[in-house]
């Protein structure tokens, strides 16, 4: 038996004359490991959607063909009984956590299967472990990091121990040390599990699974067991996914396998000169801040920041290290209820500390990662307008329509945001702060679920806006997306400061704190 065969498949949104996904047909084996990759609305989540019954049963549309998951017909079995065979760990982890407590959340599957409670202490206590959060046994749910949320979301997924585990983007927001962890352990359950990861990332997943499938437009356009991915490199980054270039290097002279000493060795006999990306060394600094952050008796950040104009920096650490934290407090966002924020931080000599984030606002502005939470009109000239009007600026149209033009926008300003593409709403987020005349813009995780071509385009513009004076501080777990665009890196590890560099100097010593460099960066060194 397979753990899923698809035949004949095609799924028509509701209203949509168009198939989003067509598969004639796909077996994976029972314990295989399989990498779903793909660009930004290629199809990947539809298909797997598909595998764990999502598709029928909660999304409306017209389903042709037949899907088995170890044996089970996805249409003619409920979603209660599926869930029991197949789990899935989706992208956005906050909209999987229901319950107040960490042990709830994890406990919920089985309890509503009414397992008796020894049986359900035991699978929690496992399945914790398994996704690294013994430690946050007693923690209510609302204050967990972005990386602990997802490594809850996954522990509840295995408490139901489901022999098909599906992660849709894992690593999105999970650091990569813990993705590595994670990975290796499912990866030992081997045979007991079939494991489908949907990621853009290929080099960081390859190691952990054995065959490799592109959806591209809507169909699976390559089917590779892993030994063969390098003769579908192309075919990969032309598809819009993010391979390395020792990959493309590796094929260039002839390489079977993808091996980045055998590639460097290769570029060192042929002369290749590969330099690193250009960075900038800014002249004039404006913020100087330290932070010390407790909550309830516990200090989770104590933090230094200097920043100058018109320059990119990135902050990496692992989950929970107090890197969203810290930026929350620069911009005056933390809950001082519930916080305890003592130190200075000082713009362009005045101390903002005391100050309210309005005020604040004038200066710096903290972007969540989804930036949609920041849109609050239904037309994109009048987001921009908005924070135009809030500083009462009397010129606004005139204002506005540069910056429309200015961020590629001017077509679409009668349009709701809401119902723009992703890179579309963060040109419209992005117009909108810098309308409201900011100077810094502190962006957490902005590249976090995003494809290869949508990272490029946000560094491109990210770039722009530092050529223009704008300083941006960017919160990310992406070590190639800095070692492209950073000028400055600072690495943070318990809420202190421990590195602090150009890219290329703080990745030769930033794997002991978890952050592994990025390949580019290693063919280089
Ligand atoms: N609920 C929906 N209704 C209508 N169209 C949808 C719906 N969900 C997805 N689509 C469309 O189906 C296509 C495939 O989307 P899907 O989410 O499967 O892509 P994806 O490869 O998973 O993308 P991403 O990497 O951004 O998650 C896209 O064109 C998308 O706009
Ligand atoms: N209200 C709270 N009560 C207890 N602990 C908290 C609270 N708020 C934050 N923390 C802890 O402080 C630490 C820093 O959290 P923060 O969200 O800043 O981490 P992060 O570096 O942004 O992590 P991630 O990469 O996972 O997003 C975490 O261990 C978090 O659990």
């Amino acid at each position: 038996m397979y753990a899923v065969e698809i035949k004949g498949l095609q799924f028509f949104y509701l209203g949509y004359p168009t198939p989003a996904i067509t598969v004639d047909e796909l077996f994976i084996e029972k314990g295989e490991s399989v990498l779903i990759t793909g660009r930004s609305g290629s199809g990947k989540s539809t298909l797997v959607s598909c595998i764990n019954g999502i598709i029928p049963h909660m999304t409306s549309g017209d389903l042709k063909g037949e899907v088995y998951v170890l044996g089970k017909s996805i249409k003619d079995t409920p979603l209660s009984k599926l869930s029991t065979v197949v789990g899935t760990v989706l992208q956005d982890p906050e909209s999987q956590v229901v319950n107040y407590t960490v042990e709830e959340e994890v406990a919920f599957g089985p309890e509503n299967l009414n397992f008796p409670p020894e049986q359900i202490v035991e699978r929690v206590k496992e399945s914790m472990e398994i996704a690294g959060i013994s430690h946050l046994w007693g923690r209510e749910t609302t204050t967990l990091s972005g990386g602990e949320l997802q490594r809850t979301v996954l522990a509840s997924v295995l408490t139901m121990r489901p022999e098909v585990l599906i992660l849709d983007e894992p690593t999105s927001n999970i650091d990569p040390e813990g993705t590595n962890q994670i990975f290796s352990t499912l990866k030992d359950l081997r045979g007991q599990k079939t494991l489908i990861i949907v990621e853009h990332k290929v080099e960081r997943v390859l190691p952990f699974v054995d065959r490799v499938i592109l959806v591209d437009k809507g169909k699976v356009s390559l089917d590779l067991e892993k030994d063969e991915i390098l003769e579908g490199a192309e075919t990969l980054h032309s598809a819009g996914v993010e391979v390395p270039e020792y990959f493309i290097y590796a094929k260039k002279f002839g390489v079977k396998s993808p091996d980045l000493d055998t590639v460097k060795k290769l570029i060192v006999q042929n002369n290749v000169k590969l330099e690193h990306p250009k960075r900038r060394t800014p002249e004039n600094k404006i913020l100087t801040a330290n932070l010390r952050i407790n909550v309830k008796e516990k200090q989770i950040v104590d933090f230094s920041l200097d920043l100058w104009e018109g320059e990119l920096v990135a902050i990496m650490g692992k989950n929970g290290a107090g890197k969203t934290t810290a930026l929350k407090a620069l911009a005056g966002i933390l809950d001082t209820s519930e916080y305890s924020i003592t130190g200075s931080i000082k713009y362009q000599g005045e101390e903002l500390i005391n100050k309210p984030v309005w005020y604040r606002g004038k200066y710096m502005i903290y972007m969540p990662q989804s930036f949609d939470l920041m849109l609050v009109t239904n037309q994109v000239r009048k987001e921009i307008e908005y924070s135009l009007k809030k500083r009462k600026v009397k010129n606004y149209r005139e204002i506005s329509e540069k910056y429309m033009r200015e961020f590629g926008l001017f077509e679409y300003r009668d349009r709701d945001p809401t119902l723009l593409s992703m890179g579309e709403r963060r040109r419209v987020a992005m117009a909108s702060v810098l309308a409201s005349g900011v100077k810094i813009m502190l962006m957490d995780e902005p590249t976090s679920g995003q494809d290869y071509s949508n990272k490029m385009s946000l560094g491109k513009e990210l770039r722009q806006l530092t050529d223009k004076g704008y300083t941006v501080v960017v919160v990310t777990h992406d070590s190639k997306f800095v070692y492209d665009f950073a000028d400055r890196l600072i690495v943070i590890s318990d809420g202190k400061k421990v590195l602090e560099g150009r890219p290329e100097e703080v990745f030769i010593s930033s794997s002991r704190y978890g952050i592994n460099p990025p390949s580019d960066f290693l063919l280089r060194w």
